[in-house]
């Protein structure tokens, strides 16, 4: 649950890629804040700039303008605070070390006896339903255990934000419902705040407390909404429900606007 203190504030944020063959605005002016807490999803029509959003928030990539700050001090390179999960599982994971040693590597720059980072790996494989399969190589795990694992070792790293870029558009239907629902128990049993970046309208709803609509480069916030759905959800009654419809078919009707070119700035 949120607790109404700001953790990420996100000010006129503005990207602008230069290459060989032209500038690329990418961004051109994203403000929003994130309470800790929260689950965020942001969507947004292809190429909007939502990884190069990541990317900034993660202190990956450094914006042309703007501000980033997390917990009130401006992000300037990758952040003990903040854990990012990718979409592509098979290359974040290294085929030569175990489940565990996976796990366990980003905790080695940690300053942790071996046993508090033997408890923190055994906690995180078990949050993500992996505690057996600790001894195989990812090799050895189909796609859904193996972004179960890329899970288990972003909240190892006990990040006070969880960052994902499209982390289930690679799994089947079912994997991507379970592992939705892993991410709603995660936020709620460990108190981390989420910023989840989607293609899938209806999963943002799913997921989210609230929704950033994206506009298309060079990009704004077109609409930040509420997801005014019960907090519990579950994935046949939530997606029954007759709200959860009218939010999706809104959720929608933005990215057509925004395909469009038909979104005003604000
Ligand atoms: N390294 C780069 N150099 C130049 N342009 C880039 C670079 N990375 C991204 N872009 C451009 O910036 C824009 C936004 O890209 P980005 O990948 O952030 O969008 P996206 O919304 O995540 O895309 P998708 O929905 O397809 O995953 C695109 O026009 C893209 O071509």
């Amino acid at each position: 649950m949120s607790d109404r203190r700001t953790l990420l504030r996100v000010e006129h944020l503005r990207k602008v890629y230069e290459s060989a063959t032209g500038d690329v605005e990418a961004i051109g002016d994203i403000s929003f804040t994130m309470d800790a807490g929260e689950l965020i999803c942001v969507v947004g029509p292809s190429g909007c700039g939502k990884t190069t959003l990541l990317k900034c928030l993660a202190g990956l990539l450094r914006p042309t303008s703007g501000v980033v700050e997390m917990d009130g001090a401006p992000v300037t390179g990758p952040s003990p605070a903040m854990a990012v999960v990718f979409q592509e599982y098979g290359r974040s994971l290294y085929p030569w070390l175990t489940v565990r040693g996976n796990v366990e590597l980003p905790l080695r720059h940690k300053k942790l006896t071996r046993a508090a980072r033997s408890r923190l790996v055994v906690d995180a494989l078990e949050a993500v339903g992996l505690a057996h399969a600790a001894r195989s190589h990812p090799w050895q795990l189909s796609g859904g255990m193996q972004q179960r694992v890329a899970i288990a070792r972003a909240i190892a790293y006990q990040p006070d934000v969880l960052i994902m870029d499209e982390p289930f558009a690679a799994v089947d239907a079912q994997t991507r419902a379970d592992l939705e629902d892993l991410v709603r128990e995660l936020h709620a049993s460990r108190s981390i705040s989420v910023v989840f970046v989607t293609h899938d309208i209806d999963e943002s709803v799913y997921l989210g407390q609230r929704v950033l609509v994206l506009s298309t480069s060079p990009t704004w916030v077109q609409e930040d909404l509420a997801i005014d759905l019960p907090p519990e959800r579950d994935q046949i009654t939530t997606r029954a429900l007759p709200r959860f419809t009218q939010l999706r078919t809104h959720v929608y009707d933005q990215i057509q606007r925004a395909k469009r070119g038909q979104a005003v700035a604000p």
